[in-house]
């Protein structure tokens, strides 16, 4: 459904995209997951012909992006990251308003606008004035506009941004209806969001993409071990070495060295070394103060992916 090869976008001397190329299939939830300006809003904003990339071609339901914008202009409903709406009109005015620039036929309207509020579950407040309105519900205006010329396609920017728990909560179950019928490419910096939300996720860091699958597959493939958390007073070189033999371990991190270091060590999947971890400390006259271990978790492959820690690694 959407097709991006070697895209790259530069500001001035910037690439803010850097030859990404990646897929969105009929029907399914993508979620591009990177933190702040990694290049999601442009991206986004080549997509919907906002603007042209510097390089690279990328290709909406057959169309191209900078050849044929007014065909895919009108495959796709776009909310941006801060919803531009008119303050002073009423809800059902401003849908009204926006079905007739996106050229919904006249006898179509009526029934298209009444859908999307019902979808967007905003029929309480359709009289109402959108300045007057919560951000929660001025979000599902927004999305019930991105829907009103009926596209096969959603681009959402941040579509939770900036809502409380309870309309995070409702905005992610809506996204996830319009799912059934359209494809969607949201952008997001919550890894659950991604985690709940998307089929598949893109990572991108830097205008770079870092990391492409599923949710569960990103956590199975990239690490999809354990994480032992160890605070202990002793000789921190001495217990490095020491941990480091120990069989499953894949990786360790040593933090503030001095008489109590910390390590974050990285096991093999479905191993657990934590009786062998205690035995090789005592053994080098170390003291355990602390020792958890969890499951790595999403947010920490996001976390190694996009970030670059100063740390020890074996
Ligand atoms: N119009 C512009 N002129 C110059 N630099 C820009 C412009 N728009 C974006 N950038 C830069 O490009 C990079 C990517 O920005 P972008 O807005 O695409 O990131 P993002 O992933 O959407 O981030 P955020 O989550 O903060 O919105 C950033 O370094 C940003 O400062």
């Amino acid at each position: 459904m959407i097709k991006v090869e070697h895209l790259a976008k530069r500001y001035a001397d910037v690439y803010a995209v850097n030859d990404i190329s990646f897929e969105v299939n009929q029907g399914e939830i993508l979620g591009l997951l990177g933190p702040n300006g990694a290049g999601k809003t442009t991206t986004m904003r080549i997509l919907t012909c906002y603007m042209p990339a510097t390089s690279g071609t990328a290709v909406v339901d057959g169309y191209d992006v900078f050849r044929d914008s007014i065909n895919v202009r009108k495959l796709i409903g776009y909310l941006p990251e801060n919803v531009p709406l008119y303050p002073e009109m009423r809800v059902n005015e401003y849908l009204t308003f926006r079905a007739k620039l996106k050229k919904v036929p006249y006898r179509e309207r009526k029934t298209k606008i009444a859908e999307c509020i019902e979808k967007c579950r905003i029929q309480d407040v359709k009289k109402q004035i959108i300045g007057t309105l919560s951000k929660g519900y001025r979000q599902r205006v927004g999305l019930a506009d991105t829907l009103v010329h009926d596209p096969k396609i959603l681009i959402l920017d941040e579509p939770t941004i900036g809502l409380d728990p309870n309309q995070i909560r409702q905005v992610r179950q809506l996204i996830r209806e319009l799912g059934e019928k359209h494809t969607i490419l949201l952008s997001t910096h919550i890894l659950p969001e991604v985690e709940m939300i998307c089929g598949r996720v893109i990572i991108i860091n830097k205008g770079k993409i870092v990391a492409m699958d599923t949710p569960s597959n990103l956590g199975d493939q990239l690490k999809g071990g354990n994480l032992i958390e160890l605070e202990v007073r002793g000789n921190g070189e001495k217990v490095k070495d020491a941990l480091s033999v120990i069989k499953g371990v894949k990786k360790i991190t040593w933090r503030d060295k001095g008489e109590i270091n910390k390590y974050s060590i990285e096991t093999e999947r479905d191993s657990d070394i934590r009786e062998e971890v205690f035995l090789s400390i005592v053994k080098n006259n170390g003291i355990i103060r602390d020792m958890r271990q969890d499951a790595i978790t999403l947010e920490e492959i996001f976390h190694q992916i996009t970030t670059k820690e100063k740390e020890v690694v074996l």
